[in-house]
C-alpha cells in the first residue's frame, strides 16, 4: 500500500490530502491510509486496521471514507480491496452535469469492458457523508467495479488491492481517452462485441 500510493503520486493520480485506500486483511480486518494522510508520503506503522464495524484495532485515525469502505466489503464479499482517487479525468467527468447516470462511459475499448464495464454517476455527498456508503453498495452488491461521485472522484474496487489499483488506472486512462475524443466520430464498441467480452474480468 505505502508503495502503491507513491505510485499513484509520482504518476499523477493524486495529490496532496486527496484519496484514500484499503485492502482486506487475512484475519478479516481492513488495513486503511490514515485520514488526512498524503499517498505519496504513507508510513507504513501509521496505516489504520479497523474492525469490519470500524473499531480502531492500531495505527492512526482512519480516512474520513473508512465508513464507505466498510460498507463496500459488507455488500460483496469478493470485493477485497477499494482504492478512492481525486484522479483528474475522472474528477472532471464527475462534475458534469450528465443527464444520464447510470453509466457516464460508453464503452469504446475491450480492457474497459473487461475491468469496468459501467461506470454510475452517484449524487453529490459532502466528504465523510454516512450516506455515502449506502449509495455505492447498492452497486457493488450487484457486482459493479467502480462508480463516481459526483463533484469529487472514482471509487474502485478489486479482487485484491493491485487488481483495484490496476482497475483506478485503467479507467482513469478510459476517461483521459474520452476528453481527447470529444467532438470525435468515436467508434463503439457494439453489443455482441461487448457480450464477447464477458467473462474476460482483468
Ligand atoms: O475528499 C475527501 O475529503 C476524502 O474523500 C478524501 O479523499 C481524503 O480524506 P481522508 O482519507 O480522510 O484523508
Ligand atoms: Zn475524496
Amino acid at each position: 500500500m505505502v508503495s502503491q500510493g507513491l505510485s499513484f503520486f509520482q504518476r499523477g493520480y493524486t495529490c496532496g490530502g486527496g484519496g484514500n485506500l484499503s485492502l482486506k486483511l487475512p484475519d478479516g480486518n481492513i488495513l486503511a491510509t490514515p485520514t488526512g494522510s498524503c499517498l505519496g508520503r504513507l508510513v507504513e506503522d501509521e496505516l489504520s486496521v479497523v474492525t469490519l464495524n470500524g473499531e480502531l484495532v492500531s495505527g492512526k485515525k482512519a480516512s474520513k471514507e473508512v465508513g464507505f469502505h466498510l460498507d463496500i466489503y459488507r455488500s460483496n464479499a469478493a470485493v477485497n480491496a477499494v482504492v478512492h482517487l481525486h484522479s483528474t479525468y475522472l474528477t472532471a467527468l464527475s462534475s458534469i452535469d450528465h443527464s444520464e447516470k447510470e453509466n457516464v462511459i460508453e464503452a469504446f475499448t475491450p480492457y474497459y469492458v473487461m475491468r469496468i464495464g459501467k461506470l454510475p454517476l452517484l449524487p453529490y455527498f459532502r466528504p465523510g457523508s454516512n450516506e455515502i456508503g449506502k449509495e455505492i453498495a447498492k452497486y457493488t452488491s450487484q457486482g459493479y467495479t467502480a462508480v463516481l461521485l459526483a463533484n469529487h472522484g472514482p471509487v474502485v474496487t478489486g479482487t485484491d488491492f493491485i487488481n483495484a489499483s490496476d482497475n483506478a488506472e485503467e479507467l482513469e486512462e478510459t476517461a483521459k481517452l474520452k476528453f481527447l475524443l470529444e467532438g470525435m466520430n468515436v467508434r463503439f464498441l457494439t453489443e455482441p462485441e461487448k457480450e464477447a467480452l464477458s467473462g474476460m474480468k482483468s
